[in-house]
């Protein structure tokens, strides 16, 4: 089913909704006004096409089309979701909503990216429209906050589930939603400590990437607490720290004057801190570290990690093609590539274990058979390298059943890149019991999958590349 997406507004936040809804295989429309805006966003959905594909092991949908268009109402037809994205001002959301209102079509939900005003503020004058607000880079953070209308809300949050986001519905609007006002406590008091020359810009973010914003990217705050508290937990943390939050650790109430010099103080710094990397430099980085954290996250299934293999394990299925098993689907991500510019000798081994994985789900050696007692551990891998894969090529495995008899199963998997075959894998496994650590035939079921594979793909074409050793020729 073909579902499109109209961004209204494609800056930052703009283009983060269009890079998240395109490389999820909708269709994106775009409006902006500025004569920039196509490089620009451009820019921002050539840096998602190099980072979300590296937070999964499949591969994402087929893109969508996506296109730019002179006039707010042409972008909008037939749009199942509108995202206005326009500079923070009331007066302007509410000329762009009330056009969006007329405009879109009815069953569309139209939410607004505002960090600040409340449902009741956007529709005070009669258009439709919820708080949709993400996180930049909208395209890796999962976290939208979603305010207004409960049923609108409710849809909207089914929809953004499936592009791979958290949606966190309010329980009541509020000025700023949750998480901006956590930012601007944070905010006021680091400009504070700038103002009262107690900090630099670089010693205040040394402050947080060095100590707690590690923390918080996995626990948050209240887990981060308990833990804190030690053996005795929370409730000894609250009467520990308890009494700190009256004295004057903070001077949260104030705001300091936002005057010249403060301004200047502060770019200067920031200049001197950051200043020899451009915008786009700094984005790579950001979003190169961020996929880092997040493949972290994923691999304990903490936090956001959690959405991406909840998202992921709602893929459709792959499917059965050339009578072979396609057991693998995904892209290169960049941090797979070397200083050769290519895929890393040691992400084909990866790439062959996911399918190795698959096909022990396949025959029914997954998870819950591991969780058992019983698995396969791998005793020989060879692998030929035949041709090179660069950053962005989806690769697809397809794997043979050479032999599955007894405590053994022989598995030839075959990586390639369109129709060029860029390596090959052969595998030998041997069952085995995970209490004594010894080799034993499997369970039956999964032993009469194993055999049933077997015969059916020994009968297809037996590998060139099967039974190789090093240095032989091709
Ligand atoms: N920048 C951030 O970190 C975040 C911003 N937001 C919210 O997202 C919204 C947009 O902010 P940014 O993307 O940062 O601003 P921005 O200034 O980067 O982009 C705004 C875009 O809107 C376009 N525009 C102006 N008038 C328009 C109109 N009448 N119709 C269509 N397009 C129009 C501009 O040409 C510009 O490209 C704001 O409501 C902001 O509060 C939400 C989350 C984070
Ligand atoms: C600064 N800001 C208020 C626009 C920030 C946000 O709204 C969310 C974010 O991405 O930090």
């Amino acid at each position: 089913m073909t579902r499109k997406a109209a961004i209204i507004g494609g800056g930052v936040i703009g283009g983060g909704w269009a890079a998240r809804f395109l490389l999820n295989g909708w269709d994106v429309a775009i409006f902006d006004p500025d004569p920039e805006a196509k490089r620009k966003i451009g820019e921002v959905i050539d840096g998602a096409r190099r980072s979300l594909p590296a937070l999964y092991d499949r591969a994402l949908p087929p893109e969508g089309s996506l296109s730019f268009h002179d006039g707010l109402d042409d972008a909008v037809a037939g749009a199942n979701w509108v995202q206005e994205s326009v500079p923070e001002r009331l007066d302007l959301k509410h000329k762009v909503l009330a056009k969006l209102d007329q405009a879109a079509p009815v069953d569309a939900i139209i939410g607004s990216s505002t960090s600040g005003f409340k449902p009741s503020q956007l529709t005070a004058q009669g258009a439709r429209a919820i708080v949709a607000h993400p996180f930049n880079p909208v395209y890796l953070l999962p976290l939208v906050e979603l305010v207004g209308d409960r049923d609108q809300c409710a849809k909207a949050d089914s929809i953004l589930r499936d592009i791979g986001m958290r949606p966190l519905t309010l329980r009541k609007e509020i000025d700023a939603h949750i998480a901006d006002r956590l930012l601007e406590a944070v905010w006021r008091e680091c400009l504070w400590l700038v103002t009262d020359g107690i900090a630099t810009t670089e010693e205040i973010d040394d402050a947080i990437r060095m100590g707690f914003g590690l923390r918080w990217a996995q626990m948050g705050i209240f887990e981060t607490y308990r833990v804190a508290g030690g053996e005795a937990g929370m409730k000894h943390f609250m009467e520990q720290f308890g009494p700190a939050l009256s004295w004057p650790w903070t001077k949260l109430m104030d705001v300091p004057e936002f005057t010249p010099e403060l301004v200047d103080l502060i770019a200067t710094q920031s200049d001197r801190q950051s200043g020899q990397m451009s915008i786009r430099q700094l984005e790579r980085l950001r979003d190169d570290n961020l996929v880092g954290i997040l493949r972290a996250l994923r691999r304990n299934q903490a936090g956001a990690g959690k959405v991406i293999a909840d998202h992921e394990a709602g893929f459709p299925p792959l499917p059965h093609s050339d009578q072979l098993i396609e057991t693998v689907h995904r892209v290169v991500p960049s941090s797979w590539t070397d200083y050769n510019g290519h895929m890393n000798e040691a992400h084909y081994l990866e790439i062959g274990t996911q399918a190795t994985d698959r096909m022990m789900e396949i025959v029914g050696a997954g998870p819950d058979y591991i969780a058992r007692g019983k698995s396969y551990f791998t005793v020989e891998n060879h692998i030929s390298y035949l041709a090179e894969a660069k950053e962005g090529a989806t690769l697809r495995v397809t794997t043979q059943v050479l032999a599955g008899e007894g405590k053994k199963m022989h598995l030839f998997h075959r990586i390639q890149n369109g129709e060029t075959l860029v390596a090959t894998m052969e595998t030998m496994l041997l069952h085995v019991d995970l209490d004594s650590r010894r080799s034993c035939p499997p369970e039956g079921e999964v032993a009469e999958a194993l055999a049933q594979l077997a015969t059916r793909h020994t009968a297809l074409p037996r590998p060139d590349q099967a039974g190789r050793h090093v240095g032989q020729r091709a």
